[in-house]
């Protein structure tokens, strides 16, 4: 399904923010990891938090589901036997799940998305579970991929950071059920750090100990633990939101989010602080973020590895402001669902933006007057592309046809029934 996004001047209204997914892919696991029940109330419904609920099905949770609540019997670290599972184009399903099935005899991730996450590498992880005694076979760090668990007993793992942070949050969560205490060591640079605050987070809810250094650098975590049952809140998403922020922000707006705690550790919080660096007119207080957007934006600079997912809405918000912006330490955001540099920004430019790339940097020259728009984009299979090439669409002179927008169910399904109910002149179109 493509998506016809039209010029539109104005957003008004108020929505509820989706459910964080990578609370919910986080939950979901360390309640499948528990002996006993557990429940997360609000959980995400998307691609990525179904691929989840599937995986740990098939590994042996009894999942009971209504309208806000999901009730989890875990297998504790006694996961069933399976010969294969499915993540869809999840990477941090993945990747969480690899560290997992280190407890399984032997499990096959199949490859359901050989253009997206069959191209994403896992060469730092299937390293590191090397280390841990897991055999495993793979296509060159790539899917499908085998792995050979079940004689994992914890030791000193060393993990390379700089691709990804999601390797270190697998290793995380498989170690404390290991007989053995174990310790990790990260090598070079940690890309997307903040994101190992929520992992610890929920693990620290789940009561798991874990020692970490201030610097997320090294930890020690004692082997032979259990995951408690327990009851979990999944809290408003700010990568998603983030987009819908944008749209307000490039157009004359008022618009507000509910349930985005400011206290949150999700590093795409920053969105607010950008679009505030930008002279958004906004305020965020008791967890409403709400912009009274004039669709007049100054350039910005941002360190977008403190706000990853984000980065790719605010560069969208970036295209209309005053000024050349500048998105630097950014370089992981090649090995996402596409390569979120080189990808995005030639459909930027065919919309008509200004913008450069460098290895691990986005400059925004900034277009006030608008861009021309009146082209066919590539969603690349990437739900953040669909979402912020809207936001282009919407300040653009003429009508933006997304291809295969339908990937925005990646993280945010609702994506364009909010902006509609804003007021967003956007429209499902068959192909
Ligand atoms: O751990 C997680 O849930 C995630 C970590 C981040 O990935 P990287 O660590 O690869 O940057 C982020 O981009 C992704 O959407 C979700
Ligand atoms: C990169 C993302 O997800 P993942 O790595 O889990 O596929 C994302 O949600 O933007």
């Amino acid at each position: 399904m493509d998506v016809i996004v039209k010029p539109t001047p104005s957003l008004n209204g108020e929505i509820g923010a989706l459910s964080s997914k990578n609370y919910t892919t986080r939950y979901l696991l360390a309640a499948a990891l528990a002996e006993g029940t557990s429940t997360i109330h609000y959980p995400a419904h998307s691609e990525d938090s179904d691929a989840m609920r599937r995986c740990i099905r098939d590994l042996g949770a009894v999942l009971e589901e209504d309208d806000s609540k999901i009730v989890i019997q875990g297998f504790g670290s006694h996961p069933r036997d399976v010969r294969e599972l499915n993540v869809g184009n999840a990477g941090a399903v993945l990747r969480f799940l690899m560290g997992v099935t280190a407890l399984c005899p032997e499990v096959t991730f199949v490859n359901t998305y050989p253009d997206s996450l069959g191209k994403r590498p896992h060469d730092d992880l299937i390293d590191a579970l090397g280390q841990l005694g897991v055999e495993v076979q793979h296509e060159q760090g790539r899917l499908p991929i085998t792995i050979k668990g079940g004689q994992a007993k914890g030791g000193h793992i060393r993990v390379s950071g700089s691709v990804s942070s999601q390797y270190l949050s697998a290793l995380l969560f498989v170690t404390p059920l290991l007989a053995e205490d174990s310790t990790i060591e990260v090598l070079n640079d940690l890309k997307s750090k903040v994101v190992i605050g929520q992992t610890l987070e929920v693990l620290e809810q789940a009561g798991i100990v874990i020692h970490a250094s201030d610097d997320y650098m090294s930890f020690r975590v004692p082997g032979g633990q259990a995951y408690k049952p327990q009851t979990y809140t999944v809290q408003g998403d700010y990568p998603g939101s983030a987009a819908v922020l944008a749209a307000a922000a490039v157009t004359q707006s008022d618009v507000k989010i509910l349930r985005l705690m400011e206290q949150s550790k999700q590093g795409e919080r920053a969105i607010v602080d950008v679009l505030r660096m930008m002279e958004v007119p906004l305020t965020h207080e008791n967890d409403v973020v709400h912009v009274q957007g004039n669709g007049t934006l100054k350039a910005v600079e941002f360190d977008g590895d403190a706000a990853t997912d984000a980065v790719l809405a605010m560069v969208a918000a970036a295209v209309f402001a005053e000024g050349t912006s500048r998105f630097y330490n950014v370089e992981n955001l090649r090995y996402k669902e596409c390569d979120r540099i080189t990808d995005y920004l030639n459909e930027l430019r065919k919309a008509g933006a200004n913008v450069e790339e460098r290895q691990a940097e986005i400059i925004v020259h900034g277009r006030p007057e608008g861009v021309e728009g009146g082209v066919e984009i590539n969603a690349h299979y990437d739900h953040r592309v669909i979402m912020a090439l809207t936001v282009v669409g919407l300040r653009s002179k003429e009508p933006l046809r997304i291809r295969d927008a339908h990937h925005v169910a990646k993280s945010y399904p609702q994506y364009f029934d909010h902006l509609q109910a804003l007021g967003a002149s956007v429209q499902w179109v068959k192909e």
